[in-house]
């Protein structure tokens, strides 16, 4: 079997869980995963923003660092371009000592101070003077054309510095002309240090005199001294000597430094000292007012202006503290923290998903395995057997199951080529359909495989494909061998007799309609045969079925004896049989079957030890003659079989008009029963039953009679045997007992009866159950303790089943009731039985007390009755005594009471009035 597929199946047939099943629920580590990333996640978020922040800082850092250096520059170019100016309007007095004022506004016009140098309102020349030559300066400058020219202040030092040049000539320049430079502390500090310097000076923070009255703001005015000659003076002594005048250029601060700026665009704080000095905490200039709070960088740096020391502050200002990417480090940090989370879910979910998965796969392993295990076990277990076979038919696989249909070991099935050993050539041809790819049934009678066992299999050829393609094909083998036996077994049940082998009613049925149909075509007769054994019933009431059944079955084995094979011998039931008799000539025929039958029954039966005989009644019908179909002949020959009987058994009759006329009279009788027992047509007569020495009355027995409407009264003989066929015995019977009790109660109350009234009880209502509890309810409802009654049981009655009648009749026994015996010694076995039951009374059968007066046997039955009476403690009653011999023989065998025409016949009620209304006083 190592070549099997897929669909292959180990001999196993638990189902084990997989021990390296997955476990469903993540490790510690799996679930902290996510928490661990999360926090990760947190903390590089937190270093990137730091990080971020960090460089955004050094960022700006190095930005402010750049501007300042970059503003700082400027502001220091600016002011050398200034200091520049001076010295160039100074070279211009060194080269051309008489530069007239005309030349000098030219000069600086062409300067376009305005445009290039902010912040200078003028570039002016004052030129030193002794205070003694003021008047000449004045009276030089009216004729150049300043008629209101005049120096001020008046009041000047020794020596003066007065401004006669201004341009651009514009009003507050021309104000300015004439005024002594050297006349305020200032600015005569300044101009002495230039004059001694030789270099450009500044003074420190003042206001101009042009600004004094309009707006004050700081200013500083460069000095650049001018010198006689050619050259500049080489020391402090030559050039105070050589000292002329002084260019001078008054300069605005917050012009110049706000030019360094595009129009409103400060992203500095710059503030300007003038260092040392007594007013540093005044700045000289500052671009804005102060801002609370302390700038993010700053920075102070100096600058010569004019020999003065400047310090410039600069500060970063808020709205330019942070550069374009002051989101960068938020933004970083919320991205962080954005992809920690959304990884942290991620995980979460992932780790969830991972956890459902797992849960998910080990349900589909268990599943996949259990299924995987049931289909193997199903394999394995099937009672159907299984086999794979593949396309070249050779056997893949086979279950248990087959290879016992098979009759071989399952080993031996691997790889066994079915072409070759299948036994029925009709399992060939239909494997090869199969592996063609069409399904197919069929059953077969052979081995399935050439030396395997036979039996009666039904076989299923089933292809298996995938994708068009024949996998394998799957035969299943069902041993239907069983199912066929108890088909059969069934079949045979339904036409044959199970007890003697016979064919039954059905199967004689189906024997006689093809009789007839026979003999409608060709002609001639068929007869039919109804045979009933005679007594059977006692046979089989004394001796128990088993041995009934025995003597059946030896009965149909003579019955088949002797006939010819196209007739029939079945068994209706009972101890009914039937023969029919095909192609029939003449009724001679049937009549020699008869005597054939007669004959054969003749010969005693040995069963169970014991020797008897068995006589059939014998009834014939035939066709066409009586009955032309099969029901008819059936119950023509029933009649003449009952005919048979009545006319002393053992023999034969043909069945014959008259006899129809008496069946029919039957059937009649067994409606009219119905009504009658409905309609109270019933009623009882009474015999009594005396002592036989002085014929005092002993007892009564209730006897049922039928008054028909109109045929009259009917006696027992005639519907008791409709009523004990039909069960219509068990109500009359209860009607009989309740009638019975209602009268012993009447005759008490009228006559003081004191001696029990006996009423006979059937078979049926013996075995009904419910004798006790109806003779119970009679007596209670009719006020009677129990002695009162006698029940009369046949012995053949209570011999069927001595265990429930002796339990039937102690508990009648128990209700107070006494029991009598009744036909004593017609029965076979009922000595032996006697002591088991609790009896009170013998009745000695009528046919020994005839027999007594005619002669025909002797008196050894009665006496021996008598006897056992008395040594088991029994009354004996005689019944059917008819003579005074007779009663004189009872006497003498000692029996102690009789019943019987000689004393009286049954007689109605009235009469038993009168008998008992005559009984003397007890
Ligand atoms: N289950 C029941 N069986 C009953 C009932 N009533 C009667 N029977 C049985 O019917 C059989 C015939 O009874 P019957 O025709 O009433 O005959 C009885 C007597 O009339 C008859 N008898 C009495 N004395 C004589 C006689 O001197 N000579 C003579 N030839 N016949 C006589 O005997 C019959 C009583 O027999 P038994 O019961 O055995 O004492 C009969 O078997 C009845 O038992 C019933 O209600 N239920």
């Amino acid at each position: 079997m190592d070549q099997a597929p897929e669909v292959l199946v180990p001999e196993t047939s638990t189902i084990e869980p997989s021990s390296d099943t997955p476990d469903p629920i993540p490790s510690p580590l799996a679930r902290r995963i996510p928490w661990l990333v999360l926090a990760g996640g947190l903390l590089l978020s937190a270093l990137a923003w730091d990080q971020s922040a960090r460089s955004l800082h050094e960022e700006a850092q190095h930005r402010f660092s750049i501007r300042v250096e970059e503003v700082h520059s400027q502001l220091g170019d600016r002011l050398k371009v200034y200091d520049q100016l001076v010295r160039g309007a100074a070279a211009l007095f060194t080269a051309f000592p008489a530069v007239h004022r005309a030349e000098w506004n030219r000069f600086v016009e062409g300067l376009y101070i305005q445009q290039r140098y902010p912040g200078i309102t003028s570039v002016a020349y004052a030129r030193r003077i002794e205070a003694m030559r003021g008047a000449e300066l004045v009276a030089a400058m009216r004729a150049d054309g300043v008629p209101d020219f005049r120096i001020w202040p008046e009041n000047a030092g020794a020596e003066r510095a007065i401004n006669i040049f201004a341009a651009p000539v514009n009003d507050s320049n021309i104000r300015a002309l004439g005024f002594d430079m050297m006349s305020e502390g200032l600015r005569r500090t300044a101009i002495e240090q230039a004059r001694d310097s030789g270099q450009p000076m500044a003074t420190r923070a003042i206001t101009l005199k042009i600004d004094e009255v309009s707006a004050p703001q700081a200013a500083f005015i460069l000095y650049q001294a001018t010198y006689n000659g050619d050259r500049p003076p080489p020391t402090v002594e030559t050039r105070r000597a050589a000292f002329t005048g002084v260019v001078l250029t008054p300069v605005r601060i917050a012009p110049l430094v706000d030019g360094l700026f595009g129009a409103g665009r400060h992203d500095l704080g710059i503030e300007v000292f003038d260092t040392p000095s007594a007013d540093a905490e005044f700045p000289l200039y500052r671009n804005d007012r102060p801002v609370a709070g302390t700038p993010l960088f700053s920075v102070a740096r100096e600058m010569l202006v004019g020999g003065r020391i400047w310090t410039v502050h600069y500060e970063t200002r808020p709205e330019a503290e942070h550069g374009a990417e002051e989101w960068v480090p938020e933004a970083v940090l919320a991205a962080g923290l954005t992809i920690s989370a959304a990884l942290f879910l991620l995980l979460r979910a992932m780790s969830a998903t991972r956890a459902r998965a797992l849960v998910l796969a080990e349900r589909m392993t268990e599943s996949l395995m259990r299924r995987d295990a049931e289909r193997k076990q199903l394999f394995t277990q099937a009672p159907l057997g299984i086999a794979l076979i593949d396309r070249d038919g050779r056997m893949i696989d086979a279950n248990p199951a087959f290879a016992r249909a098979a009759g071989l070991e399952r080993e031996a099935l691997a790889g066994l080529d079915l072409r070759l050993r299948a036994a029925d050539p009709a399992v060939l041809a239909a494997l090869d359909t199969a592996i063609r790819g069409e399904s197919g049934k069929l059953e077969t009678d052979q081995p399935l495989l050439v030396g395997g066992r036979r039996n009666h299999f039904s076989l299923h050829f089933q292809p298996v494909t995938a994708h068009g393609e024949l996998l394998f094909v799957l035969v299943f083998a069902e041993d239907i061998g069983e199912k066929r036996r108890a088909e059969q077994h069934i079949q045979y049940l339904a036409h044959f007799d199970a007890l003697t082998g016979l064919p039954n009613r059905v199967l004689l049925f189906d024997r006689i309609a093809q009789a007839l149909r026979e003999a409608r075509r060709d002609g001639g007769k068929v007869g039919v045969l109804f045979i009933d054994l005679d007594r059977f019933k006692v046979i089989n009431d004394s001796l128990g079925h088993s041995f009934g059944d025995e003597v059946l079955r030896s009965v149909a084995k003579r019955l088949q004896s002797g006939l010819r094979e196209s007739d029939t011998v079945g068994r209706l039931g009972g101890d009914e049989f039937l023969i029919v008799v095909r192609r029939m000539n003449e009724p001679g025929d049937a009549a020699a079957i008869a005597e054939k039958v007669v004959a054969h029954l003749a010969s005693p039966f040995a069963v169970g030890g014991q020797s008897f005989v068995v006589t059939p009644s014998v009834g014939i019908s035939l066709y066409p003659d009586d009955a032309d179909d099969v029901e008819g002949l059936i119950r023509c020959a029933d009649i003449a079989m009952y005919s048979a009987k009545e006319q002393g058994r053992n023999g034969y009759r043909f069945v014959t008009k008259e006899m129809g006329a008496k069946s029919r009279e039957r059937m009649d009788l067994e409606g009219s029963l119905r009504q009658a027992i409905r309609d109270g047509e019933l009623f009882l007569v009474y015999q009594p039953q005396v002592d036989t020495i002085d014929g005092r009355l002993v007892g009564l027995e209730a006897l049922v009679r039928w008054r028909h409407p109109q045929e009259g009264l009917i006696m027992p003989g005639r519907f008791l045997p409709v009523a004990e066929e039909t069960g219509l015995v068990v109500a009359m019977g209860d009607w009989v007992l309740f009638e019975a009790c209602a009268q012993i109660r009447r005759w008490r109350d009228r006559f003081g009866l004191d001696v029990p009234v006996a009423v006979n009880v059937s078979g049926a209502q013996f075995r009904d159950g419910q004798l006790p509890a109806k003779v119970a309810h009679a007596l209670e409802a009719n006020g009677l303790s129990g002695p009162e009654l006698e029940i009369e049981v046949t012995e053949s009655t209570l011999i069927e089943d001595v265990p429930a009648a002796a339990e039937t009749l102690a508990a009648l026994k128990a209700r107070g009731v006494l029991i009598a015996l009744d036909d004593f010694g017609t029965g076979y076995s009922s000595l032996s039985y006697l002591h088991r039951f609790p009896i009170d009374k013998l009745k000695i059968d009528r046919s020994f007390i005839h027999d007594l007066s005619t002669g025909a046997s002797n008196a050894s039955v009665p006496r021996a009755i008598v006897g056992l009476g008395r040594s088991l403690g029994l009354s004996v009653i005689a019944e059917g005594v008819e003579t005074e011999e007779q009663l004189q023989l009872l006497r003498d065998l000692s029996c102690e009471s009789y019943q019987g025409f000689l004393f009286s016949r049954p007689v109605p009620v009235e009469q038993v009035d009168a008998l008992l209304a005559a009984l003397p006083a007890r």
